[in-house]
């Protein structure tokens, strides 16, 4: 099938070749129709510009995009049936909710009774109908969010773009919300392209999530693959991994630190063969509540564990257990974007 979005080695420098920053390099995707993708990666890494390509708001300096199959690396930002959300809502304030929805259809050309009723449906869907004569300045934060989401789908686009559209809320709606997002494109079975820094975002809502740094791709991929996997150094410690023990008879690995387990070391009791076995000093104890957070020095580095007990105290020795099936070998040492 066709992919809805494909970008075939795109890049985009900001200034001139000698002194330009690269905020894309090089970068493949092919997003499949009816997807959720995220774009995940820390500040600077090139997300928004990408999207900003997508949306032809930017145009590559190397590369090529096709949507529906169709080369559109020339093609204006207006002629490309893209709907759009971004953080800040960009409503207009003199409209009515209806008329915010309707404005992509009336602006192209769409007769009144379509528009009208397009907009009514786009405002049922995420469930502002009741609201349809107020105005943006009389809606929540977290509604507003809604009206921009109705007036992006109401033009029924071929993808939709959404800009870190939940990060201006309170944590709590961000959570409500997400689970919003996902059932209107499930409801609608719009393509999604979702940019985001947070991890939890990203592995909630995508069908596949795309994680960069400096610019370049580092691994992509449905998040039940990446997440128990992550192919770098980079990728696990952006998703939490915390821990790159050096390992005897291993070479790079990582664990999550709520895999560690941590006994006394004076239990005498056998190493299980499933599970490596170091000998450490614990570093210090951080208490939450339900678990300890406990930082252990070993002769390969430290190493966080997530402890279900507060029996442990800083300078106290103890053996360390890495369960084998947990240990994540990393298919190459993380290099520095930078350094590529
Ligand atoms: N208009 C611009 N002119 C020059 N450099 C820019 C411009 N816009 C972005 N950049 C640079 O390009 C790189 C990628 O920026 P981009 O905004 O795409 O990253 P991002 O991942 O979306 O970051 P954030 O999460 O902070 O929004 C950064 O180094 C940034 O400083």
């Amino acid at each position: 099938m066709t992919p809805v979005v494909q970008l075939d080695g795109v890049g985009h420098r900001f200034g001139s070749a000698a002194n330009g920053v690269a905020a894309v390099s090089d970068l493949d995707l092919a997003v499949r129709r009816g997807t959720f993708t995220t774009l995940l990666g820390p500040s600077g890494c090139g997300k928004t510009t990408t999207l900003r390509m997508i949306a032809g708001f930017i145009r590559p300096t190397s590369g090529r995009i096709l949507l529906e199959g169709t080369d559109a690396t020339d093609t204006p930002p207006e002629r490309r049936n893209i709907g759009m959300v971004f953080q800040s809502y960009a409503l207009f304030p003199h409209m009515t909710l209806t008329d915010n929805v309707g404005f992509g259809l009336r602006a192209r050309r769409r007769p009144a009774a379509e528009v009208r009723k397009r907009a009514g449906e786009a405002l049922e869907l995420v469930g502002l109908s009741h609201a349809a004569d107020r105005k943006p300045g009389e809606l929540s934060g977290g509604q507003q969010q809604r009206v921009a989401l109705a007036r992006a789908v109401a033009i029924e686009p071929s993808v939709l773009l959404l800009d870190e559209p939940l990060s201006n809320l309170d944590a709590r709606l961000r959570v409500q919300m997400r689970q919003e997002l996902l059932r209107v494109q499930r409801e609608t079975g719009l393509t999604a392209i979702l940019v985001t820094h947070d991890q939890d975002e990203a592995l909630q809502l995508s069908d596949t999530m795309v994680i960069l740094n400096g610019g370049r791709l580092e691994q992509q991929g449905d998040p039940r693959t990446v997440f128990p996997a992550p192919a770098n150094r980079f990728v696990a410690q952006f998703l939490g991994y915390d821990n790159f023990p050096e390992v005897p008879g291993f070479g790079p690995v990582t664990i999550r630190p709520e895999h560690v387990r941590l006994t006394a070391a004076v239990t005498g009791e056998e190493a299980a063969t499933d599970s490596v076995e170091l000998a450490g000093t614990v570093a210090d104890v951080t208490y939450q509540g339900s678990h300890c957070l406990i930082g252990v020095d070993t002769a390969g580095g430290r190493l966080n564990c997530v402890h279900p007990g507060d029996d442990f105290r800083p300078g106290e020795a103890v053996r360390i257990l890495l369960p084998r099936h947990r240990l994540v070998e990393l298919a190459d040492a993380h290099t520095p974007a930078g350094a590529r």
